[in-house]
């Protein structure tokens, strides 16, 4: 069948059981990519429009006064849905409405077969950031001129199908090989059709392919390998830095401004770099320091043939590095560079996994199998295999956990795949790389366990060096979730399942007493999660049972296990139970351990060895998970603090523990610092009042340490365009109800966008109280005239909340932590930010507290040696994001005020120029615009 109708409804709601009536309809019926036949109409749906509807769609009561009814247009639609696919953007809908109203004229049912495009979309373009129709226009460029209107929608899915269907046509026989057994539980019908595409393909040519290769049964894209470059003749920094560089920076560096700072911070990482010494560089928000390290790294690495690692704190900032500077810094340097990015184990795909769950006989989640095949198509995409590239639905996280490479897939005798692995060849580009991109988990960790590749590096650019200690904190620490454990558990299972136990006891190894030795795991799994759940529910309600009422609204609570939290009788009763887990947990591991080492001398099938693998990784996973447990619960270490949180108002999987040390200085000390010749640690909140004591002790720098300090202050020309409003009348968060407050916040936002008319980002320190304005915002969209994105509450992480935020010129965007860093909207991208309170750490935080009192042991104050420094430096981040170049113009509304009634707002003032603040009630300020 090659003849498909594409159907768009407009409906007056999306009750389908009577209440609800189609208000527009629009089917194109198109054969073998041409369209055919074209019906469109509004519908008479004899009841009123409601306002959400109009305004979503622009269709308004008297636009279908004089429609015709749905009857009236049946005659010459029905026929249209005779023998072609029905085709529709989220099809369940569609089709089921119009089923309904067919059902109730009298009509015979359809039952036409149907394609999802929004699924078919997810499965061939997988690595898109949104399926809506709206966007997935822009993307492929199809004309979309009234988005939300019948007509204009079906159109755009008739062509989005079209390209489409020529996609799936042009993947290899392997991968459509695939995806026809995958397809059976695809809600499209499209198995008849992969499986002519595949009879064609047979007929017609051999599987040579120039982009794709194919092993074991799978399609791969053909990587690419380029020949080693001639040598260039090569410039010497100082040499180019006086001829060339600022030409060439300006040619690829958007609105170039040769800033005196900018070039000052590139010598001085230079210098450090060929003179052996420790840099720490505080460049300002917005100097540009990105280029400004980069530069010198690459003349460096070329000049002495000496790599040089470059970490910053988060893999999107990771990737941000090499999308956007990378590629601008190939253009500016005078030479071939080779970089290399490495990120965890865990974020690249195992193909010996993927052949294996592929291969799967059943799999009844839809998410999984969803995910299965846009990970096929995406195999004939791919380069380097990295989740991120992905957008699997949330359920394919879980799979992820099953096909990600751990250190089964660097086993090379076992792996067959170990030659095409991604991991290792991010690997190995890493010997061959003049610069490795990182981030600062993957680096630490990697020092931590001696992995030679990095460790050998002597040369090392630490960006966003503020968060060094926390990422470390995090990683050398432990973090145990009920959750994660849970799942791990479930896989395994017990020979009644369709789960790994089941599967290994299928096959016949010759295990003396076979029938008893499974019985016997079949009772400890059950034990296990008989006493996990028991130990889980008991976490919590310790957790919850240590709350005030108020506290629980909140939506994560958590609790320091510290001596006196944990004196009480409720403790010994979790340790009781915690102690048996443990104990059979043992019971188990012990037995696996003796089947493990059968097995391993056995000549056993390819498939059977790798459910052994997966059985094996779950084991090692619940081991080092039950270790992590014992240490959090039992082991008392006066240097390290742990705690437990959990969702309010969640199930006891929510549950979560985690053990930290409280100082990580010496951590930092002897795996990063000592033993390299140079290392430059950046960011632009390193120093208080010119020093920059406090990042010292926090990264283990002591005072003997010879270190060079450096600051490179904002240019002055960017506070050009900057004014900064400070609200005198608006009442502080202790004086007022946390519900009040919100309200509060939510009427002054509302009032300054009036004003503003712009892009407006709103800065927050928590996100329920992000949450309750949000809330107070969207009950009245109408008044605002802007749309409203919320962080945790709009679809989508920080990347793809950016990219709406830029669509529209009114938008509304609140955000809370990683909001307040590592963000570039400069010129018309912002126009105003607010930020709501001042960015102290929230006191009850476990780590936080852990701080304060081995401050206040030493005898220091916490708050002004803590609290108020680390305050200081986000709020540095957070008023950065507004200003981002001389030309940049902004407006700065600081709603918390205690930066004008307290001793310490001082501190927060005079990061600001004095001419450039305004203090007074909101309304006159706002007479400003
Ligand atoms: N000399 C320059 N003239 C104009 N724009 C520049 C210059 N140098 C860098 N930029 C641009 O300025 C923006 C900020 O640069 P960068 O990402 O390095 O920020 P940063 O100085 O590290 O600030 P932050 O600490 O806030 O991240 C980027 O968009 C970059 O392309």
């Amino acid at each position: 069948m090659n003849k498909f109708v594409v159907v768009d409804l407009e409906t007056t709601g999306n009750n389908n059981r009577g209440q609800d009536r189609i208000i527009q309809i629009a089917a194109f019926l198109l054969e073998s990519g041409e369209v055919i036949e074209q019906f469109s109409s509004f519908i008479n749906p004899n009841m009123n429009i409601p306002t959400f509807i109009s305004e979503l769609t622009g269709i308004s009561d008297e636009m279908v006064q004089y429609a015709p009814q749905f009857e009236q247009i049946v005659e010459e639609l029905y026929p249209m849905f005779n023998d072609a696919y029905f085709v529709a953007h989220n099809v369940h809908f569609d089709l089921t409405f119009l089923q309904k109203e067919f059902e109730r004229i009298g009509l015979p049912k359809i039952s036409p077969l149907a394609i999802d495009t929004v699924e078919l979309t997810r499965i061939l373009y997988p690595t898109l950031t949104s399926y809506k129709l709206s966007d997935l226009a822009k993307v492929f460029n199809i004309q979309h001129e009234n988005p939300h209107q019948a007509d204009s929608d079906a159109e755009v899915t008739a062509e989005l199908l079209t390209i489409l269907l020529k996609k799936l046509e042009s993947l290899p026989y392997a991968s459509l090989k695939i995806l026809e057994k995958l397809s059976t539980s695809f809600k499209s019908d499209i198995t008849y059709y992969i499986s002519d595409l595949l009879q064609k393909q047979s007929e017609s040519f051999s599987n040579e392919s120039v982009d794709y290769e194919e092993f074991r049964r799978i399609a791969l894209k053909k990587r690419s390998f380029s020949l080693p470059q001639e040598e260039e003749d090569f410039v010497e920094f100082d040499e180019h830095l006086k001829r060339d560089l600022v030409d060439q920076m300006a040619v690829e560096i958007p609105n170039f401004i040769k800033r005196d700072e900018q070039f000052a911070y590139m010598h001085d990482v230079f210098d450090a770099f060929s003179q052996n010494n420790i840099l720490l560089a505080e460049a300002g928000t917005g100097v540009g320091k990105t280029f400004g390290y980069l530069i010198p790294s690459a003349f460096f690495s070329k000049q002495f043939g000496k790599q040089v690692v470059i970490s910053t704190s988060t893999i999107s900032l990771q990737k941000q590095l090499l999308k956007k500077h990378i590629k601008t810094i190939e253009k500016i340097i005078p030479f071939q560079l080779k970089i290399a990015s490495i990120q965890s184990k865990r974020n690249y795909l195992c193909l010996q996994k993927f052949e294996y769950i592929v291969g799967e006989q059943f799999d009844d989640n839809y998410d999984s199998i969803l995910s299965k095949a846009m990970i096929t198509v995406w195999l004939t995409e791919t380069e380097n295999g990295e989740l991120d590239e992905l957008s699997l639905p949330s359920g394919g996280l879980h799979l992820w956990d099953r096909v990600c490479c751990n250190e089964e897939s660097e086993n090379k005798r076992t792996n067959p795949w170990f030659h095409k692995c991604f991991y290792q060849k991010a690997k190995n580009q890493l010997m061959l790389a003049d610069i490795i991109i990182t981030n600062h988990a993957y680096l630490l960790s990697t020092l931590k366990n001696k992995d030679h590749l990095i460790n050998s590096v002597k040369t090392i650019v630490i960006d966003e060096a503020h968060a060094l200690e926390e990422t470390a904190s995090k990683t050398f620490g432990i973090t145990f979730s009920c959750l994660k454990y849970y799942q791990y558990l479930s896989r395994l299972s017990t020979t009644d399942s369709n789960e790994l136990v089941h599967r290994l006891y299928k096959f016949d190894e010759g295990i003396p007493n076979r029938e008893k030795w499974w019985k016997k795991v079949d009772h400890l799994v059950k034990e296990i999660k008989y006493e996990s759940e028991e130990l889980f529910r008991l976490l919590r309600d310790f957790i919850l049972s240590k709350q005030n009422e108020l506290d629980k609204e909140n939506i994560r609570q958590s609790i320091t296990l510290s001596d006196k939290n944990t004196a009480s009788q409720n403790w010994k009763v979790i340790q009781e139970c915690a102690n048996r887990l443990i104990h059979v947990n043992n019971t188990l591991f012990t037995g696996c351990e003796q089947y493990l080492n059968l097995i391993e001398d056995k000549k056993v099938s390819a498939f059977h060895r790798s459910i052994v693998s997966e059985f094996k990784m779950i084991i090692e996973q619940l081991k080092s998970m039950k270790n992590g447990l014992y240490e959090i619960l039992f082991d008392k270490n006066d240097h390290y603090i742990c705690w437990m949180d959990t969702e309010a108002k969640g199930s006891f999987h929510t549950t979560m523990l985690y053990c930290e040390k409280v100082e990580n200085a010496d951590l930092i000390q002897n795996y990063l610092i000592s033993g390299r010749n140079s290392i430059v640690l950046t960011s632009a909140t390193m120093s208080i009042d010119s020093s920059f004591s406090f990042i010292k002790s926090s990264l283990g720098i002591s005072e003997n340490i010879n270190v060079i300090e450096k600051i490179y202050p904002v240019p002055n020309d960017f506070a050009q365009g900057m004014k900064v409003y400070i609200p005198s009348d608006l009442m502080g968060i202790k004086e007022i109800t946390q519900e009040e407050y919100a309200l509060q916040t939510s009427n002054t936002i509302r009032k300054i966008v009036s004003e503003i008319k712009g892009r407006t980002l709103v800065l927050f320190t928590a996100f329920d109280l992000l949450k309750q304005t949000y809330d107070q915002l969207i009950q009245d969209l109408g008044s605002l005239n802007s749309s409203v994105l919320a962080q945790g509450v709009s679809p989508g992480g920080k990347q793809k909340l950016i990219k709406q935020f830029l669509q529209s010129k009114q938008t509304i965007l609140l955000g809370t932590n990683t909001f307040w860093e590592g963000i570039d909207l400069p010129n018309e991208e912002l126009d105003c930010l607010i930020i709501v309170r001042l960015p102290f750490t929230n006191p009850e935080k476990p780590m936080f507290i852990a701080k304060s009192n081995l401050l206040k042991k030493a005898g220091e104050n916490s708050f002004s040696s803590l609290a108020l420094p680390l305050a200081v430096f986000k709020f540095r981040q957070g008023y950065g994001r507004l200003i981002r170049n001389e030309k940049d113009q902004g407006s700065l509304f600081v709603l918390d005020n205690r930066i004008i009634n307290t001793s310490y707002g001082s501190e927060f003032l005079k990061l600001i120029p004095k001419n450039k603040i305004k203090i007074n009630s909101i309304n006159e300020l706002l007479k400003d615009f």
